[in-house]
């Protein structure tokens, strides 16, 4: 056939588009055991560490992935606000620009968390409803953590022989139990001022000075090559600047078998009536712009994201607050604030 003929280059057209169907069609089936429409399609068992009630979350359907993108913001250098820009956050983050893996820093989040450092021992301050939801998210984390690395979740320190790291700990609100349930805790957290007031609070008691604080990222850690058998990042993935990023290096520091934890907030209709508009707008429980609605992540997405991190999510439960009591228990409505395990793939 000529070459240069119509019907020749009708036929190599046929071939192209042929090739291409195959190579599409073997992408999708790659990606098909592991993807989330099977995840999404089956129950994750949950076992409640509060009262060991069995429940059950059913995921959507991945069309509902389809249409939602995954939330991501770019950081933006000139928002960050002059409280941020000491020398010692400067040379941090400059640091951090040395690196491969891309920055989690959202340079305007890190702003708000610094101009509140000081209350973070303040139980009745901006950081009040992370106390009040303190011992909920340590009863999901000590069922979770035992059950997964055979510990004894009735004794006094469970994770005793366990090495964790606390991604955002903010003022060590979650290091410290960690670190009395025996754990070796390593709190990490991009703003200074956070990490000064966690190493002063710590050292007021023995079984907490042994924590080691570093103001420093996840993804340096990554660079540095450091291993934990189980990462946390509790309330901290709606404030970083790449959340799938973010995961990968939560994901690069946990070792093979070692476990994730994650707790943030759904981007639901319901999350943006209570944990925006009541708790910043009408209660003040926490300041005004605390939380962007768009940053919020679906439990389908995070699952998603920890998936294509190499991270099973194998439990997942919902955190809900009783304004009556002033309480919150964990639940199987995941429809505002929730948290998941997972464990990183072999
Ligand atoms: C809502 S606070 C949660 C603190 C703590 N995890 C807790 O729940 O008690 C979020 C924390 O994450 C930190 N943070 C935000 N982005 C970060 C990042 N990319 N890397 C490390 N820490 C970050 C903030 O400075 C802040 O202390
Ligand atoms: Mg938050």
């Amino acid at each position: 056939m000529d070459p240069s003929s119509n019907k020749h280059r009708r036929a190599e057209s046929k071939k192209y588009i042929e090739r291409e169907k195959e190579r599409t069609k073997e992408k999708k089936e790659r990606m098909g055991s592991n993807s989330i429409s099977k995840m999404a399609a089956r129950h994750l068992r949950i076992l409640s560490g509060c009262n060991g009630a069995l429940l059950s979350v059913r995921f959507f359907s991945d069309s509902t992935l389809a249409q939602e993108p995954i939330a991501s913001t770019a950081i933006d250098s000139a928002s960050v606000s002059p409280s941020i820009n000491t020398a010692e956050n400067h040379s941090q983050l400059n640091n951090n620009k040395k690196h491969s893996a891309p920055s989690s820093l959202k340079h305007a989040e890190l702003a708000k968390f610094s101009a509140i450092a000081d209350t973070w021992w303040d139980a009745e301050g901006p950081y009040k409803p992370l106390h009040a939801l303190n011992p909920t998210r340590l009863a999901f984390i000590r069922s979770t953590l035992c059950r997964h690395f055979r510990k004894d979740p009735y004794s006094a320190r469970p994770f005793e022989g366990l090495n964790i790291v606390d991604v955002g700990c903010g003022g060590g609100i979650l290091s410290e139990p960690l670190a009395r349930m025996g754990a070796t805790v390593t709190g990490i957290d991009a703003v200074e001022k956070n990490i000064k007031i966690a190493r002063l609070h710590a050292d007021l008691d023995p079984e907490t000075s042994t924590i080691e604080y570093c103001c420093t990222t996840a993804e340096k850690l990554v660079e540095e090559q450091r291993k934990f058998d189980a990462v946390i990042a509790s309330e901290v993935i709606e404030h970083v600047a790449d959340p799938a990023e973010f995961c990968k290096s939560l994901s690069a520091l946990t070792v093979s078998e070692g476990a994730t934890v994650i707790s943030t907030i759904n981007r639901s209709m319901r999350a943006y009536a209570t944990a925006i508009i009541a708790a910043e707008h009408i209660l003040h429980w926490l300041p005004k712009g605390t939380h962007q609605w768009s940053s919020f992540l679906t439990p389908e997405e995070l699952v998603l994201i920890l998936q294509r991190a190499s991270i099973d999510v194998k439990e997942m439960a919902g955190f809900v607050y009783n304004p009556l009591t002033g309480r919150w228990s964990l639940s199987d409505d995941i429809s505002v604030n929730f948290i998941a395990f997972g464990t990183k793939n072999s």
